[in-house]
């Protein structure tokens, strides 16, 4: 069958990995000899085998001139585990076929050339582009050294995010906030402004019906407003983290809920670049950003956002809290130009999915 068959189902295994292997990539492998698929495997943790080794094992004796499809240009540096180009020369592999070239500086190139130095035909650029999109937040943490950064909005057909009287729940139905909680369990950390926390006091946490994983909760309040009584600091459900201009209170504020931690930042710098710029640090890699309207412009405007996930529930509340206010200027410049990547109905409600134009 023609590589891209192959390429298809290793990216689906890579995938099927979404929310487990940060800060690591995606990574799916496929061993195949005279057209039998003999080995298959995906990187499920950080520290754990990698893809390519998962499918050497299955395939065992067989992978000698078998041919390896693998999603990411196998690793050529001992990390948390050996170099995946020595287990692949040793396996006897005759053709590789990669999709996309692994930008991190440790390899970034070299396993290619190690493979072919030891006499191995590697083949390049087959469903690329599908194997980028699948890790543009690992190839944009690499390259910027921040957090991939999606926004998430609900509203009313009239752009409306709560009525007059600031009720929001809930504008969409419960098949939308379940899709919610699915881009939660993806990401490393969930972001909203004191104001969200003062309004709706949110959990923020994974609520799946089969489980899934907390993201690490992020609270943006620079005057340190945040009541000890939040369920963000007394639910002990996951780590929080609160950035704060508040230096004289950051130190003792909670220092009664272990999982609570405050960082200030001083008024001088670009409080969110400087938020991304820690959170980099603490290996965040993907930031969902609930809310509310004052920062998601906060982050458009400083074009610090990477995509949005906009739900809009086919109602019309008219007057109420709009989306995206942003009293300073209008979002007229070219980055806050967006291109549809998807666009669906779920439940009663339809989901646009888009990618800022930065
Ligand atoms: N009002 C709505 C939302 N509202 C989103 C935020 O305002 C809520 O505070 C947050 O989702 C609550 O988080 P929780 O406590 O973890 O459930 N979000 C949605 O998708 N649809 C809505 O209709």
């Amino acid at each position: 069958m023609e590589p891209k068959i192959y390429m298809k189902l290793a990216l689906e295994l890579a995938r099927s990995a979404e929310g487990q292997t940060s800060p690591n990539p995606l990574v799916g492998a496929v061993c195949v000899r005279d057209n039998e698929i003999i080995g298959t495997g995906a990187h499920l943790k950080a520290g754990s085998p990698h893809a390519e080794v998962h499918a050497l094992m299955m395939a065992g004796s067989k992978s000698v001139g078998a041919d390896l499809y693998v999603t990411l240009e196998p690793c050529a540096h001992s990390g948390k585990t050996p170099p995946c180009t020595d287990i692949i020369i040793s396996s006897g592999i005759r053709r590789v076929f990669v999709a996309s070239i692994d930008p991190f500086p440790a390899v970034n190139g070299k396993g290619i050339k190690l493979l072919k130095a030891a006499g191995i035909e590697v083949i390049t650029g087959i469903l690329q582009a599908e194997a980028e999109q699948l890790n543009r937040a690992f190839f944009h943490f690499i390259h910027y050294g921040k957090p991939y950064v999606t926004l998430k909005a609900a509203a009313t057909l009239d752009g409306r995010l709560s009525t007059r009287t600031g009720d929001s729940k809930w504008i969409t139905s419960e098949a939308a906030r379940t899709d919610v909680h699915h881009l939660r369990h993806i990401h490393d950390a969930i972001l909203v402004g004191v104001q969200t926390v003062l309004h709706d006091n949110p959990f923020l946490t994974t609520r799946l019906p089969h489980g899934g994983k907390n993201p690490k909760r992020i609270i943006l309040d620079r005057h340190l407003r945040t009541p000890k009584t939040a369920n963000v600091i007394t639910d002990g459900a996951v780590e929080t983290i609160i950035f704060t201009h508040d230096s004289d209170n950051a130190e003792t504020a909670f220092l009664d809920f272990p999982l609570v931690t405050v960082e200030s930042i001083s008024n001088e710098v670009n409080f969110l670049e400087e938020v991304l710029g820690r959170l980099a640090k603490k290996g965040i890699m993907t930031l969902f950003v609930e809310g509310g309207s004052q920062i998601h412009s906060s982050f458009i405007d400083a074009g610090l956002a990477n995509e949005l996930y906009l739900y809009m529930a086919p109602k019309l509340i008219g007057n109420g809290k709009l989306l995206f206010i942003n009293k300073d200027r209008n979002f007229m410049s070219e980055s806050e130009s967006l291109n549809f990547i998807d666009v669906r109905q779920i439940g009663e409600d339809i989901r646009l999915h888009a990618r800022f134009l930065t």
